[in-house]
This record gives structure tokens, C-alpha cells and sequence, in this order.
């Protein structure tokens, strides 16, 4: 087995430039039971791909919630990202399968307690641990791996803010300033060259992704926001609460947290980057009777002179060579079923009864797009991967 022990280099994939092998990882170099000694050897192109078949090697932490689960799911089909390292809390010690019975044919290592996670064998992780844990784990490791943090550790820059929405000391103030906020669509090029990527939250995915371009070109008010926002139960994680009981969420909807959400902040913080300027929002979430989803009805004010037109034809421009954003004709609704189970956000703009407002409507899966699918497209990015690797999932219908 010395031939295994590679030193680390790059491998010139063309398209993949910025991944680089590490050394001990050569285990996942085979290719048909032979170690590959020498990068420059090789020719083939497609040679060089299957070289790279899941060699970066992943942690997911927090593998026994739903954001963890989902990104389990998704990276089952991704040729390059393989699972090394899975931590649970109370679910520690247990597999996949026994926890997630719709993962039981995945081939996976069990689960450990964090504390029991050797890092220095990942090149990836995905956090996928309640708010404040992550600012501690992180605090502790070696730099090395990449991180993407879906919970909102490091999404606020004032980290004052954090600590008063949050309601509780940040544990890491430091790291705050190399994170970069993860909306992948808006922030792309400071993406791709992130450690540390604070994945956004599922509400303000769905409310940036809109805003953002009529914002940024001045089209609408910065006054007279309003946010009508709704989610499905996963949104809430797996742990169990009462409120989350079938017999509290099904059978009807509710608003929580009016006034006072802790997505406020973080909205507020991403509208206000478009156009560097304050911009406040009145954002009201509601809980629905369904698993996965998202939908935000925005309603706003169009600046003076503009049409629901322009509204439009500005979200067209700006997303018509995006995979994961889709306009949809003129008039047409958007579904959250129609995006279940997959990458894309769907969005339109309707011309309110009331002259010079608009309605838009946003959804998403709050699972994917609104959580791991977007950690994906973001980690692929930072490796230095096509950033729709392994996301390419049709909607689940009906
Ligand atoms: N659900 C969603 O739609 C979205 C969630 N997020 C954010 O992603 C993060 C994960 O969410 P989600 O998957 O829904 O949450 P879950 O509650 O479903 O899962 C939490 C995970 O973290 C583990 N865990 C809990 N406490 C600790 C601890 N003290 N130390 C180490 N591990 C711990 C749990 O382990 P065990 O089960 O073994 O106890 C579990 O694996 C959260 O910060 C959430 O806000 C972001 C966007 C959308
Ligand atoms: C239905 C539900 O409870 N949803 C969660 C939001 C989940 C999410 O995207 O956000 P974070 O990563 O910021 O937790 C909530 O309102 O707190």
C-alpha cells in the first residue's frame, strides 16, 4: 500500500481547478483497484472525473435532524462529495437507517458525538446543529475544512444584533468577520472563495431573492414592505415540541412570531446591502399544515413612474441564466408543490387592485433551497465544482 501515500496536489480537472487532494486521502483515488501515482500521467478527461468520485471527504453535523437527513439525500447522487463523518447528540452511536429508515440503503458510518469527531479527516462540513452550537464547534477546529453553517451562527455581521435577536452571547466573534452569508444567487464570487459560509435562513432565502434586484435598481419603495410569509413543520426541526404536535399544526394555520422574528434582522441586513441604505420590513411567518415548503406574498410600493413591467422584466433579466431561479410566465402562480423536493425558488409579480403596488409571490422548499440544497450549491462552489452538482432533483409531484 506505499503507493497510496500521496503527497498532496492539485488535480488539474479544467472546469474543477481549486480542488486539492490531500495527502492520506488516497484511499478514494482508486481507480479500479489501482492507486494513481503521478496527476500528469493521465490524460482523459473522464478519466481525471472518476479519479475525483467522492474524494472530498464530508462531515454532516447534526445528521439526525432534517436539514442533516436532507443533505444526506441529496449528496447519495453527488459524484464527488463523499459522507466520512456524521455526528448526533442524543441520536449518537445509532446508524443512519435506524434513524432515518428512508436512508437505510445509503453505506454510512454511524453516528458519534461531536466531541468524539477526528476533523482533521474531512475536507467539508456541513453544520447542521441549532443556533449557538455552531459558533462553539467551530471555535475549536483546526483550520482546514470548509464550513457551511446552516444555522444563523454567522449570519449577522453586527454581532451585537445576533446577540439581541439571538438572546444570547456570540461564541465566536471573531470568526464572524471571514464568514460569508450564503445566498448563493446574490453572493456567488465571495462564495467561491469562503471558509466559512453562513447558509441563509429559509425565510429570508425566499424574501431576498426577489427583493434584492428590484431593490438594487431602485424600482421599489423602501418604505411599506410587507412580508406575508408562510412554512411548513420541518422548518421547525425534528426535535420534539409541543407546539409542532399533529394536533396543535394540522387542520389549520397560524402566524408566530409577529413583530419580533429573529429572520427580521437578517431580511433587514440583505435589502440594506442592495441598495447601501436602511431598509426596514414588517414580516409576519405562519406555520402551515404541511411537511416541507415555503411561500412569501411581498407586498410593496413601486417607485414613482415605474410599471408592474419593469417589476418583471428586471427579475427576468436578472435570472434568466440562473438553474436554480425561475420566473414563471406572466400570470402564472406560484406552487409550493411545484418546487417540493428540489433546488428551485419560482417567483412572480402580480399588479396589486391598489395603483403603484405590486404582489410577488416566492416559494421554495424550505428543506432544500431553503436550507441544505442551497449548503450544497454553496460547498460545491467553494471546492470549486459546477455549483449544480448533485442538485439537479426534478420537483417531487404530486
Ligand atoms: N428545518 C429547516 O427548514 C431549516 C433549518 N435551518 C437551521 O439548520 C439548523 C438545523 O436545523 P434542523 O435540521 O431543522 O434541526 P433538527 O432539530 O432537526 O436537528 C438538530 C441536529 O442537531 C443535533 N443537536 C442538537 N443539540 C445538539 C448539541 N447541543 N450538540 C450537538 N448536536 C446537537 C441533533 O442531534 P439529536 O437528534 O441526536 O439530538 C440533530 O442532529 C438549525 O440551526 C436551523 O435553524 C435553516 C434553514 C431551514
Ligand atoms: C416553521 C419554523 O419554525 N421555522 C423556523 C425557521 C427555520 C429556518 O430557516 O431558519 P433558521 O435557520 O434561522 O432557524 C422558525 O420560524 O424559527
Amino acid at each position: 500500500m506505499g503507493s497510496l501515500k500521496l503527497q498532496s496536489f492539485s488535480v488539474d480537472v479544467g472546469c474543477f481547478p481549486k480542488f486539492r487532494v490531500k495527502k492520506g486521502n488516497a484511499r478514494s483515488l482508486l481507480v479500479r483497484g489501482s492507486a494513481v501515482s503521478s496527476p500528469q500521467s493521465v490524460q482523459d478527461a473522464d478519466l481525471k472525473v472518476q479519479k475525483l468520485k467522492k474524494a472530498v471527504r464530508v462531515g454532516v453535523l447534526g445528521a439526525s435532524g432534517y436539514t442533516g437527513s436532507e443533505i444526506i439525500r441529496l449528496l447519495a447522487n453527488h459524484p464527488y462529495f463523499g459522507i466520512t463523518l456524521m455526528t448526533a447528540d442524543r441520536k449518537a452511536g445509532q446508524s443512519i437507517g435506524s434513524v432515518f429508515p428512508h436512508l437505510i440503503t445509503q453505506d454510512l458510518p454511524d453516528m458519534i458525538a461531536i466531541k468524539d469527531a477526528d476533523f482533521s479527516n474531512v475536507d467539508a462540513v456541513f453544520c447542521c446543529l441549532p443556533h449557538g452550537t455552531t459558533q462553539e464547534v467551530i471555535k475549536g477546529l483546526p483550520k482546514g475544512p470548509k464550513i457551511v453553517d446552516l444555522s444563523a451562527d454567522f449570519r449577522l455581521r453586527n454581532v451585537d444584533e445576533y446577540e439581541k435577536w439571538y438572546g444570547q452571547p456570540h461564541g465566536a466573534a471573531e470568526l464572524q468577520k471571514e464568514a460569508i452569508y450564503g445566498l448563493t444567487e446574490i453572493l456567488r464570487e465571495e462564495i467561491r472563495n469562503a471558509w466559512l459560509v453562513a447558509n441563509p435562513g429559509c425565510y429570508p432565502t425566499s424574501i431576498q431573492l426577489p427583493l434584492v434586484p428590484l431593490i438594487k435598481e431602485r424600482l421599489i419603495s423602501l418604505e411599506n414592505i410587507i412580508i406575508d410569509a408562510k412554512s411548513g413543520v420541518s422548518g421547525a426541526g425534528r426535535g420534539a415540541k409541543e407546539a409542532n404536535l399533529y394536533t396543535e399544526v394540522s387542520e389549520g394555520i397560524h402566524a408566530y412570531g409577529i413583530t419580533n422574528h429573529r429572520h427580521v434582522p437578517e431580511i433587514e441586513q440583505g435589502l440594506s446591502d442592495a441598495l447601501q441604505c436602511k431598509v426596514t420590513v414588517s414580516f409576519t411567518p405562519h406555520l402551515m399544515p404541511m411537511s416541507r415548503g415555503m411561500q412569501s406574498t411581498i407586498y410593496v410600493k413601486m417607485a414613482q413612474g415605474v410599471t408592474i413591467k419593469d417589476l418583471y422584466q428586471q427579475l427576468v433579466s436578472t435570472y434568466e441564466d440562473e438553474e436554480f431561479v425561475k420566473v414563471l410566465e406572466k400570470g402564472a402562480v406560484p406552487h409550493t408543490r411545484n418546487v417540493r423536493g428540489s433546488n428551485y425558488c419560482f417567483l412572480n409579480v402580480f399588479p396589486d387592485r391598489i395603483p403603484g403596488r405590486a404582489i410577488i409571490i416566492s416559494v421554495i422548499d424550505n428543506l432544500v433551497k431553503g436550507a441544505s440544497g442551497q449548503a450544497l450549491q454553496n460547498l460545491n462552489l467553494m471546492m470549486g465544482f459546477p455549483e449544480n452538482t448533485g442538485l439537479q432533483y426534478q420537483p417531487l409531484f404530486p
